[in-house]
């Protein structure tokens, strides 16, 4: 049985429809990653899994469970984290005053602070310094490590190499791969290099709909299938 499955999801902005057909099997462990051009409704459907949009018709169910129309918090409550493209982490507060917040009782578990110290050795030595005052990476880090202070055993995370150096991306690269061995990771990301390195499999959506899902062993063997569905050459 797939963790996640998107049954046929639509949903709409206000007056704009933007998802028109969404559906997805995510399997339990590993990565699993949604390519797509901009605008295609990456975004879109992670914010509908997290009830942040209200999807209608269409269902999400999480191991078995329909999330369909529960609360964001009922969401999350059920071991699902959400890292948004902004990040998500405030700016005059510490380090540590962004991880505390994000633990379900206001104090850590140690076993995982240190597994999180030593995925991302940079939090530990900025551990008092304001989040604000972190280079784009760090700060990419920080997100990623709120939510995973609790254990999770899915974590949507939206285009987390953007704007990154190509060794900071390959430092993540090697963090999300140690990180889906204890969750599944449903990642939107643009960078096909990044993605194919991590991703075991994948979908592209494409104007609000999937338009392809597969290993992404398959899809990156087909060049032609790449550059039709996402422009690359
Ligand atoms: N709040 C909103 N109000 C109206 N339209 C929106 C809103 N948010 C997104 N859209 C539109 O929905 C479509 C899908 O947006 P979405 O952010 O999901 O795409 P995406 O695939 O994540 O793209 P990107 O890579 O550019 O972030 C776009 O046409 C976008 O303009």
């Amino acid at each position: 049985m797939s963790l996640l499955t998107l049954d046929h999801m639509k949903t709409d902005i206000g007056q704009y429809a933007v998802l028109h057909d969404v559906s997805l099997e995510v399997p339990e462990g590993g990565v699993f990653v949604l390519l797509g051009r901009n605008g295609a409704g990456k975004t879109t459907t992670l914010r509908s899994i997290m009830g942040l949009w209200k999807p209608s018709p269409g269902t999400v169910r999480f191991d078995g469970t329909d999330l369909t129309g529960l609360h964001t918090a009922d969401i999350a409550r059920r071991g699902i984290a959400y890292v948004p493209e902004n990040m998500g982490i405030f700016g005059n507060l510490t380090v540590e005053e962004n991880l505390i917040l994000a633990t379900d009782k206001g104090r850590f578990d140690q076993t995982r602070l240190k597994r999180i110290t030593t995925l991302f050795p940079a939090l530990e030595r900025f551990w008092t310094k304001q989040a604000w005052s972190l280079s784009g990476g760090q700060k990419q880090m920080l997100s990623v490590a709120r939510a995973i202070v609790e254990p999770r055993r899915l974590i949507l995370i939206d285009e987390p190499t953007k704007g990154l150096a190509p060794a900071i991306v390959a430092a993540m690269a090697e963090a999300f791969t140690e990180i889906s061995r204890e969750a599944t990771l449903l990642l939107v990301e643009q960078n096909f290099h990044f993605a194919r390195s991590i991703g075991r499999d994948m979908a592209v959506i494409d104007d609000g709909r999937v338009v392809h899902s597969s290993s992404m062993a398959d899809f990156a063997a087909d060049k032609p299938l790449q550059d039709r569905l996402l422009g690359l050459s």
